[in-house]
C-alpha cells in the first residue's frame, strides 16, 4: 500500500513491531512462550497463547456460513456469551484483559484478538499466518454454536459444516488448536483430575508434550499411541471428542501431520487464516497486511511562531544497525526547493522471533533536539530518504506530508481546576477546509472505539498578521475527566479526511499568559 494511510499503518505496526525499538504490546506476552498473563515464573500450567488461540475459535464459532452470521467480531467479549457453558473458563476474560490494549481507532477489537494468537503462533514454532484487519466489532451477542467435547461426532461435523469447514477441514482444525494448551480440572472436572502437581498448580492436562509449542507432536503422540490428550485418552469416553474427530478419516490426515512438520505447518496456516478470516457478512477486511520496506513513523509537524518542528521517524524492514550507514532524509517545500539531513540511527526492531530486523532512524536535528526546524512560510509537502547513496521515495511517488493544519503551541491552559484550555490550530493560508475539528476516541456503550469530532470555528477577523502562512483557528475547551487526548482533524470540500499524529491534552499546556 502506499503511506500513508492510517488505518494501514496502525495495523501494519501492531503486526511488524514486535520487540525492540516501538515495539507493539503483544510479543512480549507470549516470551517466553510460557508467560501467563503478566508473566513471572508460572508453574499453572497455562499460558497466554493458549488462552489467546482459543478465544479466537471461540468468538469465531458462532458463524454461520448459511445466514452470514457470526464469526470474528469479538462478540465474545459479552458477558451473556462468557456465561455460556460452551466458553467456560477465564481464558477468555484474560484473553480480553491483555489484548483489548492495542485496540483503537484503527485497531478493532476483533482485530486485536486475531494479531494476538497470530504473533503468538510464529513466536513460538508456528508458521507466519496472513494477517488482513478491518474486523468490525458486533454490537450485541451472537447465537450459540461453540462445539463441546461431550457433543457426538455428527454434531461435531454439523457445527463445523456451519462455520465454514469440511470435516478434513475440522480435524486439521482442531489438531492445529489442540498443539497448545490443555484442558482444565477446575472448568472440566469431569475430564481431568485434580493433579496436585506444583508444575501445573490450575491442574492442566496438556494435549501433547510440547504444549506452549506450534508443532506437530499432538498428531505425532497421537500416531505413535503415546498421547495424553484428554479428549482423546480421557477417562470419560464420552467427552474423548479428540479421538472422534482425529479417528474420523481413518486417522489419515492425523498420519500426514505425523509425518511432515512443514505439511502440518502450511495446513495450520491457511486453515488459522481462513478461521481468522470467517467475519460476519459484509464486512470488508483489508489486504493481507505485509510490512512496508520504507516506513515514515508517527510524523508530526507542530507550529512554534515562525517554524514548524518537524519530528518523525523512518524505519527500514529488512536491515540491522550499520554505523557505518548513512541515511539522509529530503523534503520539498511549498516553494519547489529541497532540504536534505542527514538523520541520526535510533534503535532495532525485531519480529517474528527474530527472523526480521528493522532499523530505525530519526528526524532529530540533534542528538537533543528531536526535531527539524522549518520555515513555516516554506512549509513541507513530501518526503524521500536517500540510503547509502540509494532513493527510497515509493517508487516516484514520495512520501507526503500534510501541513496544512497543525497544532500551534501558542496554544495554553487557562485554569487547571478543573482544566481549561485555549488550543489554537494553525491552518495554512490557501487550504480552505470544509472543517476543522479535534478528534477524541471515546467508547460507545458497547466498548467499541468510535471517534467524536468537536468542530472548531475559524477566526471572525482577518488575521491581523496577513504575513503569516498560517491563520489561528481556536477553541476553548474544560476536561471534567482531566486526560483527554485530542488529535486535530480536517476535511475537504471533496470528503477526504485527515488526522495529525500528534496528540495533545489540557493539563500538558503551559498556563496561558494573563
Ligand atoms: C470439536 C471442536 C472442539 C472441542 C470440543 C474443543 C474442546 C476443548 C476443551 C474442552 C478445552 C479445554 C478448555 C479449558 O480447560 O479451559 C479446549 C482447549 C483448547 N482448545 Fe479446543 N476444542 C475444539 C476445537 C478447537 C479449535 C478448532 C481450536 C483452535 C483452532 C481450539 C483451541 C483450543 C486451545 C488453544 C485450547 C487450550 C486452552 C488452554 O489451555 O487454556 N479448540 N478445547
Amino acid at each position: 500500500y502506499i503511506w500513508p494511510s492510517p488505518q494501514l499503518d496502525a495495523l501494519e505496526a501492531a503486526r511488524f513491531n514486535q520487540n525492540g525499538h516501538n515495539a507493539g504490546g503483544i510479543a512480549n506476552f507470549v516470551e517466553p512462550c510460557d508467560v501467563f498473563f503478566t508473566g513471572g515464573i508460572n508453574f499453572t500450567g497455562r499460558s497466554n497463547i493458549a488462552d489467546w488461540l482459543r478465544t479466537a475459535y471461540h468468538d469465531m464459532a458462532t458463524h454461520n456460513v448459511t445466514d452470514g452470521t457470526g464469526g470474528m467480531d469479538a462478540s465474545v467479549r459479552f458477558a451473556e456469551e462468557q456465561e455460556r457453558p460452551e466458553n467456560v473458563g477465564d481464558g477468555i476474560a484474560n484473553t480480553i484483559g491483555l489484548l483489548f490494549t492495542i485496540t483503537d481507532r484503527y485497531i478493532s477489537m476483533a482485530d486485536s484478538l486475531t494479531l494476538g494468537p497470530i504473533i503468538a503462533i510464529e513466536n513460538c514454532g508456528g508458521p507466519e499466518i496472513a494477517f488482513r484487519g478491518g474486523r468490525l466489532d458486533a454490537g450485541e451477542p451472537n447465537m450459540p454454536g461453540v462445539p463441546e467435547p461431550q457433543q457426538d461426532l455428527e454434531t461435531h461435523i454439523a457445527s463445523f459444516v456451519r462455520q465454514g469447514f469440511t470435516q478434513t477441514e475440522m480435524i486439521g482444525l482442531v489438531s492445529c488448536g489442540h498443539t497448545i494448551g490443555g484442558v482444565q480440572h477446575d472448568f472440566f472436572p469431569d475430564i481431568v483430575p485434580e493433579l496436585n502437581d506444583p508444575n501445573s498448580t490450575e491442574s492442566v492436562v496438556h494435549f501433547d508434550s510440547t504444549f506452549v509449542t506450534f508443532d506437530n507432536n499432538l498428531a505425532i503422540e497421537y500416531i505413535s499411541g503415546t498421547t495424553h490428550d484428554p479428549l482423546v485418552v480421557g477417562f470419560n469416553d464420552t467427552t474423548n471428542s479428540d479421538k472422534r474427530i482425529f479417528g474420523s478419516d481413518g486417522n489419515v490426515t492425523m498420519g500426514s501431520f505425523a509425518k511432515s512438520r512443514d505439511f502440518f505447518q502450511s495446513t495450520c496456516a491457511g486453515l488459522l487464516a481462513r478461521m481468522f478470516n470467517t467475519v460476519p457478512r459484509g464486512v470488508q477486511l483489508t489486504d493481507v497486511v505485509t510490512p512496508l520496506p520504507v516506513k515514515p513513523f508517527n510524523v508530526q509537524l507542530i507550529l512554534d511562531r515562525d517554524t514548524l518542528k518537524f519530528s518523525g521517524e523512518v524505519r527500514f524492514w529488512n536491515m540491522s544497525e550499520d554505523a557505518s550507514r548513512t541515511v539522509f532524509l529530503l523534503w520539498d517545500d511549498h516553494n519547489g526547493r529541497t532540504h536534505q539531513v542527514s538523520l541520526l540511527f535510533s534503535g532495532v526492531s525485531t519480529a517474528v522471533a527474530g527472523r526480521y530486523t528493522a532499523a530505525w532512524y530519526s528526524f532529530n536535528a540533534t542528538a537533543d533536539t528531536p526535531f527539524q526546524a522549518i520555515e513555516a512560510t516554506a512549509g513541507v509537502t513530501s518526503m524521500r530518504f536517500v540510503v547509502d547513496g540509494r532513493l527510497e521515495d515509493q517508487g516516484g511517488l514520495g512520501f507526503s506530508v500534510q501541513d496544512g493544519v497543525v497544532f500551534s503551541n501558542t496554544s495554553c491552559a487557562t485554569s487547571q481546576n478543573p482544566y481549561a484550555g485555549h488550543l489554537e490550530i494553525a491552518v495554512r493560508n490557501g487550504l480552505q477546509p470544509a472543517r476543522v475539528y479535534l478528534e477524541q476516541e471515546v467508547l460507545d456503550s458497547v466498548q467499541r472505539i468510535t471517534v467524536v469530532d468537536t468542530e472548531i470555528t475559524p477566526p471572525a477577523h482577518p488575521p491581523a498578521n496577513a504575513s503569516s502562512p498560517y491563520a489561528i483557528w481556536s477553541i476553548d475547551l474544560e476536561d471534567a475527566v482531566k486526560s483527554v487526548w485530542y488529535t486535530i482533524g480536517f476535511e475537504l470540500d471533496d470528503g477526504a479526511k485527515f488526522s495529525s499524529n500528534d496528540m495533545h491534552r489540557l493539563i500538558d499546556l503551559p498556563p496561558c499568559a494573563s
